[in-house]
């Protein structure tokens, strides 16, 4: 989410690695080759085993040690007391990692993520994170959307000139993509599906990338970035109705109402220029109740 700073020289950074799967082993790989003493990576856990050490970790013989480390319950908990400069990196899809964001940057953590459930997830979680970046905390996502491709830094530094985005079109999905394209239905969609995973593309549970749950969580941390917000929006006018996702400005009218609420816009021969709007809570027991109460009553009339 910041710049990348500018590699000075300095202390060795602390890295702790929470995943061991198909990006955080290529990761380790690839500090492997890296000759960089300022990365030292000292703690590494997968969902079932943890290894660490304050001298540091030859990546090369991570997962080594890794096969004879601790027990390991999942959680985003660090053995060593949080220093200025270390690093935390979640190459998992875990949820409870995920809350676990918001908790490293109070601590001064940096974070850097492949995970989209921290900026794809609720609401409160990701402004948290961005309210953080902007005291001043380091929060890396570029991993997030598009494995890296330049587009959540474009969206920023288009912001950051004074742009204002007015859309956004994407195919998202590497595995839908990769699935979709040349596919003649001679072999069974499920062997794609399979390979799609032995691959590399999909994720750890390959039905949130079929359900297109993945893109609509980079859909979100996109929508976020671009300073829009999304709402699942339903439209009756001349053209007909339609309903579906629609990535709102902040200041939209059907974007400001809050947790559950409905909020409907409607225009008319005497509500032309600014539609009269209704806004309130639009689900649950209480106020159903009280609307089946209404016309209970009115039935007495
Ligand atoms: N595979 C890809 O091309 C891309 C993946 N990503 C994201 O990277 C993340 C990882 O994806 P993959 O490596 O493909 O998944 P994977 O299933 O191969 O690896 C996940 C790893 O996380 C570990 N893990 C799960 N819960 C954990 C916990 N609570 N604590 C510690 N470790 C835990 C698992 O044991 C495993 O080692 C996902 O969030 C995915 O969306 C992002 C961009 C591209
Ligand atoms: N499963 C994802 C991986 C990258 O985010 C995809 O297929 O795009």
């Amino acid at each position: 989410m910041s710049a990348l700073p500018k590699i000075r020289p300095g202390p060795p950074r602390r890295i702790a690695l929470f995943g061991a799967g198909t990006v955080g082993r290529a990761l380790l790989e690839r500090l492997a080759g890296l000759d960089e003493p300022r990365l030292r990576l000292c703690w590494l856990a997968n969902s079932r085993r943890r290894v660490g050490s304050p001298d540091g970790i030859a990546p090369a013989e991570a997962l080594a040690r890794l096969q004879q480390g601790e027990p390991h319950d999942g959680s985003g908990w660090l053995p060593f007391a949080p220093a200025p400069g270390d690093i935390v990196v979640d190459a998992t899809a875990s949820e409870d990692l995920a809350a676990w964001h918001p908790r490293w940057l109070r601590q001064g953590l940096a974070v850097v993520s492949a995970n989209k459930l921290a900026l794809g997830g609720p609401l409160a979680r990701a402004r948290e994170i961005q309210q953080r970046v902007a005291a001043g905390g380091f929060y890396g996502d570029a991993a997030t959307v598009g494995a890296g491709l330049p587009l959540l830094r474009c969206l920023r530094e288009l912001r950051a000139g004074g742009d204002r985005i007015a859309g956004i079109a994407g195919v998202l999905s590497g595995t839908l993509a990769w699935l979709l394209d040349g596919y003649d239905g001679r072999d069974a969609f499920s062997a794609r599906v399979r390979e799609a995973v032995a691959r590399g593309y999909a994720e750890p549970d390959p039905r949130v990338d079929l359900t297109g749950e993945d893109v609509r969580r980079k859909l979100l941390i996109l929508a976020r970035c671009a300073g829009r917000v999304l709402r699942y929006v339903a439209r009756l006018d001349e053209r007909g109705a339609r309903a579906g996702l629609e990535a709102l400005a902040a200041d939209d009218a059907l974007a400001l109402g809050r947790g559950n609420d409905n909020r409907v816009a409607i225009w008319s021969c005497r509500y032309r220029e600014r539609p009269l709007q209704i806004q309130g809570p639009g689900a649950g027991a209480g106020v159903t109740a009280a609307a089946l109460l209404d016309d209970l009553l009115r039935c007495l009339r």
